[in-house]
């Protein structure tokens, strides 16, 4: 063929527009320099159309970012409230995803397990030490209640001093003021409807879950995260069935903002960029707003060991909970398991079937610490209209009380607020001196006060509105922490609407500027309720959102 011939490809230039724009024949030497001048002008005034271009690219791409930061005390509901933004807007990926959360499901099972066996083996437990007076225990419990300070709304709060075994599990901040429960009278020490022979073989039969344990932290945690897996020491093992108090601390699995993690949830399609105030996430967007990995790829084996142990721990689980005895012994320690996150064992044998896969409901309820910042970024899935090509970005930032500077210099900000208010009557895992709602109103001042977040318009969730009514109910009284509430009727209506007063005058009194404020009272573990929460806010959102473009 005359066309592959080599000849002919290399004599002449194949650019049709060269014979245009060759000199023109004769030209003179004055002639080319004009020419040399113009052409050098018209490549000055296309390089600068092109900029122009880029940059006016670059700025709309900018404007279509919307970034939501999530702010509030750890285990306030931040990483829910993250997952209800999923389900909602990228629904297919997050049914996609909700296999990988069993691990964490199995983990939070397991742990409520070694709850109760903790509780179980630990000597002044009435049903191994019998000798042991419940009126000592309520005696000290007393006395530590009575050590009070005054809290942001002029009330006081607990500060007491550690309960044993609730420091070691790091479980002291979900027990009521004890004079709330103090019913740990002699009526109070039934006799275990298992029997001690019972309970023995039932504990020996769960010694496997130690095991499940180890595998599942190896499971969800990166390796060199040492801090957060450490498990009892081999000796520990050994001996007992409980591992040393700093190690129960020590364990609370965590996510941690890193591209690298290993096992399920590394795969899932949350994005962690390595945050460290630069904007170099958004050049990744594409990388995270993908699809989400393939079932192939998902981190669950068909067998699953922890699911088969679980499987076959279950009725002895179910046994140790429906013991009337382990109840009350779990009562008498003020450890109401029922509220602790994470909490599946009321339904044990749904969550422990062999070919479980969780709910929505459960992935909501799951417990997975998260530490450093996460940011989720999604374009909506469901066509809701007015945001069609707006890209969300919800920044997490886990637990920490000192990171409300964060993402002050971004763009397009917003902020979510999450107080939990049914903390009003417990304190921080971290720090047992500071009753939960107070940290709270602390850290809503600051951010309210922030002058880089001056101008963010705020949103508050009063949230754990469910825990907090279920309280209420139990007879748990708010005026007792809260001395300000006065004799106010102890209802959730009554209550939510005084705390939500109360924040607003903080955040009347302490914004540089004026700006808005919405609250709303929620459960964001409530797939129904918060739908229409989230829905409000994303309006709202969005036409703060249309009305900066305009201005822009
Ligand atoms: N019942 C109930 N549980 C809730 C609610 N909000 C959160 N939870 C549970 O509380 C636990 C903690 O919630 P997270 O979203 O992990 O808390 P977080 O603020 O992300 O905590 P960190 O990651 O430590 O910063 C989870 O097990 C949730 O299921 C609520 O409104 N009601
Ligand atoms: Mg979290």
């Amino acid at each position: 063929m005359a066309g592959s011939s080599p000849a002919s490809v290399t004599t002449s230039s194949d650019d049709p527009f060269d014979e245009f724009l060759k000199p023109p024949l004769g030209e003179t030497f004055e002639e080319r320099v004009k020419r040399l001048a113009r052409e050098e002008e018209a490549l000055k005034i296309s390089m600068a159309i092109d900029a122009s271009i880029k940059a006016e690219r670059q700025a709309r791409k900018k404007m279509r970012i919307v970034r939501l930061l999530l702010l509030g005390q750890s285990e306030s509901g931040k990483s829910v409230t993250l997952r209800q933004f999923q389900r909602l807007y990228t629904p297919t990926a997050f049914r996609e995803e909700r296999v990988l959360w069993r691990a964490v499901i199995q983990l939070n099972i397991v742990r409520s397990v070694r709850i109760i066996l903790d509780a179980l083996n630990r000597p002044s437990s009435p049903s191994i030490s019998p000798s042991t007076s419940p009126k000592s225990q309520t005696r000290s419990l007393s006395t530590t209640h009575n050590k009070r300070r005054t809290s942001q709304f002029g009330s006081s709060s607990e500060a007491s001093s550690p309960d044993d075994y609730l420091t070691s599990l790091g479980a002291n901040d979900h027990r009521n003021d004890p004079s709330d429960t103090e019913t740990d009278t002699e009526d109070h020490i039934t006799k275990s409807c298992l029997d001690t022979n019972e309970i023995d073989a039932i504990k020996l039969r769960l010694l496997p879950l130690r095991h499940i344990e180890a595998l599942l932290i190896a499971k969800l945690v990166p390796p060199n995260e040492e801090e957060a897996t450490r498990l009892a020491a081999p000796s520990e093992s050994k001996n007992t069935q409980t591992p040393s108090r700093s190690s129960y601390k020590a364990q609370e699995i965590f996510v941690r903002p890193s591209p690298g993690l290993k096992g399920g949830l590394a795969r899932a399609r949350v994005y962690y960029p390595s945050f460290a105030g630069s904007h170099h996430s958004e050049e990744n967007a594409s990388a995270s707003t993908g699809r989400p990995s393939s079932a192939g790829n998902t981190g669950l084996e068909t067998s699953d060991e922890p699911q088969e142990v679980l499987h076959a721990c279950r009725t002895d689980v179910m046994r140790l909970w429906a013991d009337r005895g382990v109840k009350e012994l779990l009562h008498r320690r003020k450890i109401r398991l029922e509220e602790f996150p994470g909490f599946f064992l009321n339904d044990l044998e749904r969550v422990t079937s062999l070919k479980y896969i969780p709910s929505d409901d459960d992935v909501l309820k799951a417990r997975l610490k998260t530490v450093g910042v996460s940011e989720y970024h999604f374009q909506m899935e469901v066509s809701t209209g007015r945001e069609t090509g707006t890209d969300w970005r919800i920044v997490d930032v886990g637990g920490s009380r000192s990171q409300v500077h964060l993402g002050a210099h971004y763009l397009n900000l917003r902020l979510i607020f999450l107080a939990p208010i049914s903390g009003f009557d417990q304190v921080l895992t971290e720090d047992r001196t500071v009753n939960r709602l107070e940290d709270s109103v602390l850290l809503w001042k600051t951010v309210c006060s922030n002058k880089l977040l001056a101008n963010v318009d705020l949103v508050l969730f009063l949230n754990k509105c469910d825990i907090l009514e279920a309280k209420l109910k139990a007879g748990v009284r708010l005026a007792k922490y809260v001395k300000s509430f006065g004799d106010r009727a102890n209802n959730l209506e009554t209550v939510s609407k005084y705390l939500r007063s109360k924040f607003s005058a903080i955040h009347r009194e302490y914004s540089p500027n004026p700006r808005k404020f919405y609250a709303f009272c929620t459960s964001v573990t409530d797939t129904a309720t918060t739908a229409g929460i989230i829905a409000s806010v994303r309006d709202m959102v969005i036409r703060q959102h249309l009305r900066q473009s305009k201005l822009m």
